[in-house]
């Protein structure tokens, strides 16, 4: 057989293996999209900031009546923007509930559970312990909020991130809705209202 003849064969054999590996077509390969690239890259530094803790743009304040609030520090985050990560333990609900049980007769911790979905298990990250990242200072507000919370997911194991729900602008307080809407917590702690 002759070396072209070689080489076209084993090139086809290649090209072939790869399309299999990937499941992907052809074109996907050669032509990956602009917008799955920055996709990719905005995941990679996501989770970058994630595993190395790198907390940006934000400072710890004290408020009027919130105690301690985080603010945007000469950073402007853009819609959509990784923010902070809500970082604390991960548990399962039975462990949430003896957690619950536990606070609720100490004054001093205040409410730092925050409960979600994840693949169809509910999960719960536990912050009441100081960590020294900013996500578990964040403050509620449920009409003027500018983060949502969401999930992500690293190495199978889910993460709780906010991200941008509008531009923020230097200096502008970071704000969710905490989302509890139940009776019980709404007849304890008014401000959940609003
Ligand atoms: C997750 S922590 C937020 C950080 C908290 N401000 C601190 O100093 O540690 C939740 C607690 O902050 C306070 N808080 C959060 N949002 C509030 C709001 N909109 N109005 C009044 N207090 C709020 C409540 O005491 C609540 O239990």
């Amino acid at each position: 057989m002759s070396s072209a003849k070689k080489f076209r064969r084993n090139r086809k054999i290649l090209d072939y293996s790869i399309i299999e590996w990937e499941g992907l077509t052809e074109d996907s390969i050669l032509f990956p999209s602009e917008h799955d690239i920055l996709m990719k890259a905005k995941q990679y530094e996501i989770e970058n900031k994630i595993l190395n803790k790198r907390e940006e743009g934000l400072i710890i304040v004290e408020t009027e009546n919130k105690g301690r609030g985080v603010i945007a520090n000469y950073k402007t985050f853009c819609l959509g923007d990784f923010v902070v990560e809500y970082a604390g333990d991960l548990i399962d609900l039975k462990t949430a509930n003896q957690r619950e049980i536990q606070y609720c007769n100490d004054p001093v911790v205040g409410c730092y559970m925050f409960y979600f979905s994840h693949s169809g298990v509910r999960y719960c990250i536990d912050a009441s312990a100081e960590n020294g990242q900013m996500g578990r200072l964040v403050n509620h507000s449920r009409t003027n909020y500018n983060c949502k919370m969401k999930v992500t997911e690293i190495e199978g194991r889910p993460y709780l991130i906010l991200t941008a729900s509008r531009n923020i602008f230097n200096s502008e307080e970071i704000l969710y809705d905490y989302g509890d809407r139940s009776k019980e917590s709404l007849s304890f702690h008014s401000w959940l209202k609003s």
